[in-house]
């Protein structure tokens, strides 16, 4: 067992980490091993934890498949950047960790084929595309299947396991049916994905033993949509005539108002004075924020080419060309029917009311009382969280250190701007993430389904946003006034390392065992000698030049993520410290001036 883990350290590279293993010594003299990161029972090899040290080239599988007790394997976050290892040829292996790496390519469908043994398989955060392998699906003994944060495309295989304990399929690619055996999943195990659907997401399409529990987003769109139809043209026809009354005497009344223009194509509607106040929900109707957006209604949306943006935690969102070739956003949100019409009418108002450069504002709304639609405009260069971790092509590079910067310090503008405006509400964003920050086209950003927190059904807003992922929900139950502080830390630690949160951000410890989170894997690669290099993210190219800059966000995101909210960074310190990082926008103020 020497002379192959001898062997073994010379076939990977940077292996200065494990320079202990040293032909002078044993690896095994107990069962806690000399050698670092080798495992030992009565003596024998039985397992390798090479995690978090910087390792890089190629797993011999050869070598290791000469170890005739090796169980299990785990090379977490290091950098190997090669293909799947021939890992069946390790037929006794329980578990195989090789999460957080850059892993790459398809891997074979029938990679895992006849693993007996095989409980924990974790290959989660790598470059991995294709389909996933239907070996996977036929292990005997599959308890843990990390597989988030992939490229992995298609349909999910027919997993037959029945004592399947963990499995997290987000934030790939994939599409179709979630099979039945995966159904009592939690829902964030199929976030992020293409087109996935069924239990625990909303059905599919077409499924008929669903169609009728309403729960398919497109389906209830459709139908939802298509009743309202009847309703709106009777809707409209009312208030045609309504407004032909109200016109004919406003114009008979004063005599100036005959001067004014019409609006460009709707010629029905006299312009009127931009108000602040949207108009009462009118049944089968759509209020606007400001009355000179008024160029569309819901038949326009429901007649314009609909495109399915994604399947997000409260319902689907659809982005939707009307005639003039405007595109917006329709999201529902199936989560509010705890909201009364008036209440809902009020915090639109209230939200409507938000202008900042650094806000998506509302356009529209729609009530009705089993769901609601939110309308703003589409916004072109798509969220932060696609073009962090989405694919880049020379249209759609990799996102450069300054654009990043700018991003962030536009959302702490934008967060500042929430704060000072909502100080009545505790959480004042309450689901600040990623996909959450959409990218105009000069990359300004643009915070999304801020203060929504507390018109969600508590049960829903407990399990779905981002506020409630926080390390002061999950020990104490409570969100508190730096929760977003919290959430904005996420967002740097993400920005700074390209690394996908969303697999930490389970409530309390992950059922996995491993009770790290995106901020604790950073605060252990900062405390290493040559951690930075691990830290950020490579894809921003050449970075010495900024590492000043770069340090500084480093050192806020980590304030911002404390754990214990005392010593977690207030949104004061957050904006001095950021006023302390030089860009472009120097001398802008963050707070607004009242
Ligand atoms: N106005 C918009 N313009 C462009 N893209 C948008 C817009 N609104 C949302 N998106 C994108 O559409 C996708 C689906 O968004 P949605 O808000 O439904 O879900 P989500 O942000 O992924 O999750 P959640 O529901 O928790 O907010 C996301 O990638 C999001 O970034």
């Amino acid at each position: 067992e020497t002379d192959i883990l001898l062997q073994f350290k010379q076939s990977i590279a940077n292996s200065g980490a494990i320079s202990n293993w040293d032909p002078s010594t044993k690896p095994c003299d107990g069962d806690d091993g000399n050698w670092e990161g080798v495992l030992c029972y009565n003596g024998y090899v039985w397992g390798l934890k090479l995690e978090n040290m910087g390792l890089m080239g190629f797993i011999n599988i050869d070598l290791l498949s000469k170890l005739p007790y090796l169980r299990t394997i785990s090379f977490m976050n290091n950098s190997f950047n090669t293909p799947m290892p021939d890992i069946k040829r390790l037929g006794g292996l329980k578990s195989l960790y090789l999460s957080d790496n850059d892993f790459g390519g398809e891997i074979a469908d029938d990679a895992f084929l006849g693993m007996a043994y095989l409980k924990k398989v974790y290959l989660a955060n790598n470059n991995f595309r294709g389909s996933i392998p239907s070996s996977l699906a036929k292990l005997p003994k599959l308890l843990y299947l990390r597989l988030e944060g992939n490229k992995f495309e298609g349909g999910i295989p027919d997993f037959r396991q029945k004592d399947l304990k963990v499995v997290d399929l987000s934030n790939n690619q994939l599409q179709g049916p979630i099979p039945e055996t995966l159904s009592n999943m939690s829902l964030n195990a199929f976030q992020g994905n293409k087109a996935l659907c069924g239990k625990p997401l909303d059905a599919c399409p077409g499924d008929p033993k669903q169609a009728d529990k309403q729960t398919s987003s497109l389906m209830i769109a459709v139908i939802v949509l298509a009743c309202l139809l009847g309703f709106i043209i009777i809707a409209n026809i009312i208030v045609l005539i309504y407004r032909k009354r109200a016109q004919h005497t406003e114009l008979a009344r004063s005599p100036s108002m005959g001067k004014q223009k019409l609006m460009p194509n709707a010629s029905k509607v006299v312009e009127r004075r931009v108000s602040e106040k949207p108009r009462r929900a009118e049944q089968g109707k759509l209020s606007f924020i400001k009355e000179e957006n008024e160029r569309f209604d819901l038949n326009d949306l429901l007649r314009s080419s609909a495109e399915v943006l994604g399947s997000g935690t409260f319902g689907a969102s659809y982005k939707a060309v009307i005639g003039s070739g405007e595109a917006f956003v329709v999201k529902r949100y199936k989560h509010m029917n705890n909201l009364g019409r008036d209440e809902f009418h009020e915090h639109m108002r209230r939200l409507g009311r938000l202008r900042h450069p650094n806000l998506l504002p509302l356009v529209a709304y729609y009530y009705r009382k089993e769901e609601k639609l939110l309308i703003t405009n589409f916004v072109y260069n798509g969220s932060l969280a696609s073009l962090l971790h989405g694919n880049h092509s020379e249209d759609q590079p990799a996102l450069s250190w300054a654009t990043r910067l700018k991003i962030i310090k536009g959302v702490v503008k934008g967060l500042a701007y929430l704060y000072s405006e909502l100080p009545s509400m505790t959480v004042p964003h309450g689901h600040l993430k990623s996909s959450n920050v959409l990218l105009d086209e000069s990359f300004e950003p643009l915070l999304s389904d801020y203060a929504l927190l507390h018109v969600i059904n508590p049960e829903h807003a407990q399990q779905l946003m981002a506020a409630y992922k926080s390390p002061e929900y999950a020990q104490h139950g409570r969100t508190m006034r730096k929760t977003d502080i919290w959430s904005l830390g996420i967002l740097i630690l993400e920005i700074l390392t390209g690394k996908f949160p969303m697999c930490y951000m389970t409530q309390g410890a992950p059922s996995t065992g491993s009770n790290e989170d995106l901020a604790s894997w950073v605060r252990t690669a900062y405390a290493e000698e040559d951690g930075m290099n691990k830290i950020y993210d490579k894809e921003m190219g050449e970075m010495k030049e900024y590492e000043g800059q770069m340090l500084k966000l480093l050192r806020i995101g980590l304030g911002c993520c404390e754990e214990d909210v005392e010593v977690r960074w207030d949104l004061k310190k957050v904006v001095e410290k950021f006023e302390e990082i030089k860009g472009q926008d120097d001398g802008i103020e963050w707070f607004p001036a009242n």
